[in-house]
């Protein structure tokens, strides 16, 4: 069954097209990546799947619901990362933890998900005093708090710690075998190719390709390159599709 589908998307911001025909669907249970160079178009389509943006055309469902007509429907099922952390400077992690649990008529455990994401030592330090990277595992703990279905997740492990980045990567799989379907927008091919069941490659506002990361590197058309990585695929196709 698909999760989300998302059918010949268009966005434009005045007279700029930043999603010129976007579709793909995502299947219970995946975790499907976005991948693409910047500026194609990627955090605005799922901003549309997240109904913080209303289409100029075309469809979004996510379990068959529209994102902007059954919003609060929608965010219940839904756990979102936000690229950039927009919290309050003084709220304490424990407190950002707690009061976004109670957003939800369900919530995990939010203690458990903070010592999963390794801010137990952090619980009562004020948001505007952490690290990037501690912003981090507090926006994805915020994100998979509500117990979502599907977890929409922007630049996962941007700033993060490579030992960081892999137990994120595990906590990913362990939701995922929870039965929630993610949805991973990122620019780290290796993240890509060992998280993402499907990748869909996006340039210049248009899907590219949908594939699995293997079928890209067996598939790639790289000249002078006999073992092509993910990231080679995705930039050959990239380059193909890109106007710039
Ligand atoms: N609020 C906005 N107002 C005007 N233009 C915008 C706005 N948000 C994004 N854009 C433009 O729309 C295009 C697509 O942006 P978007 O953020 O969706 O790309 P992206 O693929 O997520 O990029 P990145 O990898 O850099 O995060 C870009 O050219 C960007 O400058």
């Amino acid at each position: 069954m698909a999760v989300i589908e998302v059918t010949n998307l268009q966005k434009r911001y005045a007279d700029h097209v930043a999603v010129a025909d976007v579709s793909f669907s995502v299947e219970a249970g995946e975790i499907f990546g976005i991948v693409g160079p910047n500026g194609a178009g990627k955090t605005t389509t799922v901003e549309c799947v997240e109904g913080l943006r209303a289409p100029d055309g075309g469809s979004v469902r996510v379990l068959g619901l529209d994102p902007i007509s059954d919003r609060a429907a929608v965010r219940r099922q839904l756990g979102i990362q936000l690229q950039e952390s927009q919290l309050p400077d003084r709220i304490r992690v424990w407190e950002a933890l707690d009061l976004y649990s109670s957003f939800y008529p369900d919530p995990a455990d939010w203690r458990a998900l903070m010592d999963d994401l390794g801010l137990a030592a952090k619980r009562n330090t004020p948001f505007a005093k952490l690290s990037g990277g501690q912003k981090q595992r507090l926006s994805i703990a915020l994100a998979l708090v509500g117990n979502p279905s599907v977890a929409i997740l922007d630049e996962l492990t941007t700033g993060l710690d490579p030992q960081a980045r892999r137990d994120t990567w595990e906590l990913i799989r362990q939701v995922r075998a929870r039965g929630v379907t993610v949805v991973l927008v990122t620019h780290f091919m290796d993240e890509a190719e060992r998280l993402c069941d499907r990748l869909a490659v996006i340039a210049a506002g248009r899907v590219v390709t949908v594939d699995t990361p293997a079928n890209l590197i067996a598939g790639a058309d790289v000249p002078g390159v006999d073992r092509p990585t993910l990231e080679d695929a995705v930039l050959a196709l990239t380059a193909a599709g890109s106007t710039r």
